[in-house]
């Protein structure tokens, strides 16, 4: 099964009494368990298609559907609920919460999808350790290198087992061999968790690494290119 599956999709925005087109008749599919880039200059629409894909914002019109769920027709809440349990998300800014430790940022999207203690010690513990991180369970995301950080973003990402992750621009807020390292890591992660990596990137280093590569132009797909499954199983 496709892990995303968008037919017609239009988005527009709505800016004061202007109306924006961000995404045009997009039509698409992901294949599963690969790595996936969405490439294209400012402004023609990569994190608009992210966004839906991660189902943070709502088309205006067509079908998306993620994980097999026509996600246009879910309410808020449900939508809210799915995004838990079946999405993960690293962003450039990592989006970690300050006041949390390591160990408490990795096990707060277990806490909200209510895994038990015992279960959600044992899966913190064992991401943290493939990223590379258990020295420093206790340390604060201000204590950390921004390497480090999106490690843990990564862990985080990973630890309800979804089997989608959307990263957008995961590398821009880093220096290049630090974020060839984490491409590196995450590559690693995506093949041992079998989960669909997607991502928004302008950087050559995610490029050359992606299975699939999407372009985009002024919000339509221009082209798709794919390389053969072996490179991603
Ligand atoms: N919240 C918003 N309100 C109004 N217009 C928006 C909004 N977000 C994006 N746009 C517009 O939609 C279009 C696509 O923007 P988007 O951010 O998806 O592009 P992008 O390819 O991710 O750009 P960049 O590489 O610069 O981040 C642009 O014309 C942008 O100005």
């Amino acid at each position: 099964m496709y892990p995303v599956v968008f037919k017609k999709v239009v988005k527009t925005y709505h800016l004061d009494a202007v109306d924006v087109p961000a995404l045009s008749d997009i039509d698409l599919d992901i294949r599963p368990n690969c790595f996936t880039v969405i490439s294209g200059p400012s402004g023609s629409g990569k994190t608009t298609l992210l966004n839906l894909i991660g189902c943070i914002d709502r088309a205006n019109s067509g079908e998306v559907i993620v994980a097999g769920h026509d996600v246009n027709a879910m309410s808020d809440n449900a939508l809210s609920d799915f995004r838990a349990h079946h999405l993960g998300y690293i962003f450039q800014n990592f989006n970690l919460l300050p006041v949390l430790s390591t160990y408490e940022n990795v096990e707060y999207p277990l806490i909200l999808t209510k895994v038990p203690a015992a279960k959600r010690k044992e899966r913190v513990m064992a991401l943290l350790d493939a990223v590379g991180l258990a020295d420093r369970v206790h340390n604060r995301p201000g204590q950390l290198s921004g390497g480090q950080r999106q490690r843990v973003a990564i862990a985080r990402a990973l630890a309800t087992e979804p089997k989608l992750v959307l990263a957008d621009e995961p590398t821009a807020n880093l220096d290049s061999q630090t974020g060839a390292a984490i491409i590196t890591l995450m590559r690693k992660m995506q093949r041992e968790h079998q989960v669909s990596f997607v991502f928004s990137s302008h950087d050559p280093q995610v490029q050359a690494e992606a299975d699939d590569t999407i372009f985009i132009r002024d919000g339509r797909i221009i082209g798709v290119e794919r390389k053969s499954l072996e490179n991603a199983v």
